[in-house]
């Protein structure tokens, strides 16, 4: 990671942080004056550019607050490299604002912008990847001197050819994997796992690759896992006869549950073994416990729980508590893990043993590419573990092909900084400029049978979100058209005007159980790509062929469907009056591409330097923006009581797997945007922070603290080192982490999981 620079845009004097007016008190309840008890809630009425001194103090004042010795305190749970929080419980809001010390802030120095955050993400994202690629070979090295148990029975138990798969032999290889950082350790339990379940228990083999995933189903069909850790504790104690208290005194100290399950079901003395638990049980009821909903679900699901966790030997408690968590923490990416399935469907043939060094490596890299390329085009181990226990591994490509009704990951782009860069990266290749419109990304897919679907950007199911452009589609389909995937923007539209409005706007439209009479924001499609059309593959056209299929098969409909606006031009003032349009437009920017030949084929999935994205935000200098992760909320003040008026906001650091605070924010937000805040997040609280929340000693507690559900695409002046935040903490300090400076709010992310959060090592 870059060292921060220190600096702002707000230029010399302007950017330095004013000394609070008030002095500093650490009295309580005192009268507090209409106007400052309001402060916190007027930033709208602030110039974006004027820091929020008042704001930060108040919350600055519970961060102090909350050190204080009071009773009622939760101290939250410690782990090796988490750091201790103490949650006040009872904070009362309307106290008097004290003016705290602001040091979580350096002198900014006048060090130019930091204009290019998006930029070395991109880029640190492509370094990640060739580490990844190296530490592949790596891996497929390591693994063809490794020696392989070809017997029938295996992994130390009663296990043997044709029987079901003890969960214990799963857990096992959890433990193997928890117990280690290093990637190639983890891909040797992995694949010797692997190994035995194809030659023994092959029918296990999709119910454990989605365990190790924690998954139970594609993402499209929505099927996820993810109980709040109440029900868990309810379950754990019913099941044990333990009282919640003392669950939760353990929960504390400990900061897992799995391992809470697990000790208090040591403690515990049963009379009669119970029957071991299999893999295809525990993955039936765990699939069984995530399509649950409705009233009386919560009882049927703690139900079911219970029934595990009485069965549960040995560790087994551990890992059936963080499944239903719907995380494992043990460091099993799904890349790693789909690697993993590869090799060993190439080394699980007893012949494999005796093959020459060389032959084994290139069968080993062969698979893994195969199976990775197969999964960006088929996101469904429904079908690509059949087709992989049937088939040869050369023969899943053609088995395994994309098709309407299965959403793929879509492409995305690189950041530019200038558009001379544009010239430079394209030379005498030919590219294509397009507006880059500002709403959703939308996967529009009609199969052969007829049935049309939209899909996010992250595969999930939009149809019943988009009543209203479901009906309309079949009206911009030519008669030739049958079977599509379509790649689009759904951008918010002003029909009286026919035009595009702000994504602010989007945002505002209601995302569950839309019916059409109620729509009040009205959506547009912007079409600019083809992958898929009557039953063939587009991916390997280039993109000039694909956007001339594209406008073959389809009709632009006023108010309802265009293609997206392009320019061919190479001549860089062209691209300069283009981008300006486009900003008139209501456009963010542009997006200049590959046009023909090889480098313009549509490469799923990736952030790939064929697709540029130019930002007006990055040629003024501003900086992207970043995604983060809410993990907790402050109330509000004056006359937002009832809603929340700060956050408290962090990054994702997929190494630890830990969410670690980065900043607070109480700016850019419309009374209505927090009034849908507080309605989301209020079902979110949880009575202390999770264990894998990493927040540094004294930073500012929230008032309440939020399961890490929601993202909030963020703007900022610069960074800043700070002692309070966790952010990137060991990378640019041993101690102190990084910051935000007067973060700005820009919209809600619900298009991305927490995971997808920006990374702390960016
Ligand atoms: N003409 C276009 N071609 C391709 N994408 C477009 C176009 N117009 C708008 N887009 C949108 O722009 C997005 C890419 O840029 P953006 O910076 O918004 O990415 P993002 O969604 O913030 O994700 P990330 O920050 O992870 O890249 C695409 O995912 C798509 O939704
Ligand atoms: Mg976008
Ligand atoms: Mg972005």
């Amino acid at each position: 990671m870059k060292q921060a620079k220190l600096g702002s845009f707000f230029g010399g004097g302007a950017s330095k942080k004013p000394t609070p007016s008030k002095p500093a008190t650490t009295e309580k309840n005192e009268e507090t004056p209409a106007s400052s008890q309001d402060t916190i809630m007027k930033e709208e009425e602030q110039s974006q550019n004027t820091p929020m001194v008042e704001a930060e103090t108040t919350l600055f004042k519970r961060a102090m607050e909350s050190d204080s010795d009071e009773e009622d305190k939760i101290v939250a749970p410690k782990s090796k490299k988490r750091s201790r929080i103490i949650l006040d419980d009872d904070t009362d809001d309307e106290e008097e604002p004290v003016a705290a010390p602001v040091d979580d802030e350096e002198e900014p120095a006048t060090a130019p912008v930091d204009d290019d955050k998006e930029y070395e993400e991109a880029e640190q994202e492509e370094k990640e990847e060739q580490q990844e690629n190296a530490l592949e070979k790596e891996s497929v090295k390591a693994l063809t001197q490794m020696s392989i148990n070809y017997q029938t029975e295996s992994m130390g138990s009663t296990w043997k050819k044709g029987d079901p798969v003890p969960y214990a032999v799963l857990c096992r290889t959890f433990e193997k994997c928890e117990a280690t950082t290093k990637r190639l350790e983890i891909t040797e339990s992995l694949v010797t796992l692997f190994i035995q379940v194809i030659r023994l228990s092959p029918d296990s083999l999709l119910e454990i690759l989605y365990m190790c995933i924690s998954k139970v189903c594609p993402d499209y069909e929505g099927l996820e896992l993810g109980i709040g850790e109440s029900l868990l504790m309810k379950a754990i104690a019913k099941s044990t006869g333990r009282a919640m208290k003392a669950l939760k005194d353990d929960y504390v100290t400990i900061g897992d549950l799995g391992t809470v399950a697990r000790n208090s079901k040591g403690s515990q003395r049963t009379l009669f073994k119970p029957k071991p638990l299999t893999t295809s049980h525990v993955f039936k009821t765990l699939k069984d416990i995530a399509k649950l909903s409705g009233q009386s679900s919560q009882n049927k699901k703690v139900d079911k729980i219970q029934g595990l966790l009485v069965a549960c030997q040995e560790n087994e408690a551990k890992y059936i508590i963080r499944q239903l968590e719907g995380k494992l923490r043990i460091g099993l990416a799904e890349q790693t893990v789909l690697s993993a399935l590869a090799q060993a469907s190439v080394m699980y043939k007893p012949g494999f043993e005796k093959k020459s060094q060389q032959k084994k490596e290139s069968e080993l890299s062969t698979a893994t590419d195969i199976l990775k390329s197969v999964h960006n085009q088929l996101p469904n181990y429904d079908m690509i573990v059949p087709a992989l226990l049937t088939y040869p591994i050369e023969d899943l490509l053609s088995k395994c092909s994309m098709r309407p009704g299965i959403p793929l990951k879509p492409m995305l782009a690189h950041p530019t900084k200038s558009l001379p860069e544009i010239l430079d990266r394209f030379q005498d290749q030919k590219f294509t400029c397009e507006y880059k419109y500002d709403g959703e990304r939308a996967q529009i897919h009609r199969t052969e049978d007829g049935k049309i679907s939209i899909y996010s950007r992250n595969s999930e199911d939009m149809s019943v979100r988009y009543p209203d452009v479901m009906e309309t589609i079949t009206k911009w389909i030519k008669p030739t058209t049958q079977s599509f995937i379509l790649d689009c923007e759904a951008v918010a539209w002003d029909i009286e005007k026919s035009c595009i409005l702000p994504f602010q706007i989007l945002s505002t439209r209601k995302r569950k159980d839309v019916r059409e009479e109620e729509i009040t924001v009205r959506v547009a499609i912007y079409g600019f790509d083809c992958l898929y059309l009557n039953g063939q593959s587009l991916l390997q056209e280039s993109f000039e062929k694909r956007r001339q299929l594209l406008h073959d098969s389809f009709i632009e409909t006023k108010n309802q469907f265009y293609f997206a606006e392009h320019m061919d031009s190479n001549d860089i003032a062209d691209i300069q009056t283009f981008l300006d349009v486009s900003i008139q437009n209501n456009c963010e920017g542009l997006m200049v591409k590959s046009y023909d030949g090889e480098h313009a084929t549509y490469e799923p999935s990736r952030r790939s330097r064929n697709w540029l994205k130019v930002k007006k935000d990055y040629l003024n200098g501003l900086g992207d923006s970043m995604d983060l992760v809410v993990m907790g909320a402050y109330y509000g003040r004056g006359k937002r009581t009832s809603v929340y008026g700060g956050f408290l906001l962090g990054c994702y650091d997929p190494d630890t797997e830990e969410f670690q605070t980065i900043c607070k924010i109480g700016t850019g937000f419309s009374e209505t945007m927090l009034q849908t805040l507080y309605d989301r997040l209020k079902d979110l609280v949880i009575p202390k922070p999770k264990p894998f929340y990493a927040i540094g000693d004294g930073a500012p507690a929230p008032d309440v603290w939020l399961e890490p559900q929601v993202l909030f695409e963020v703007k900022c002046a610069d960074l800043s080192i700070s002692p309070i935040y966790m952010a990137g903490v060991g990378q640019v300090n041993d101690a102190k982490g990084i910051s935000l400076r007067f973060p700005r709010f820009i919209r809600l992310r619900d298009d991305k999981d927490p995971e997808q959060a920006t990374a702390s090592g960016q």
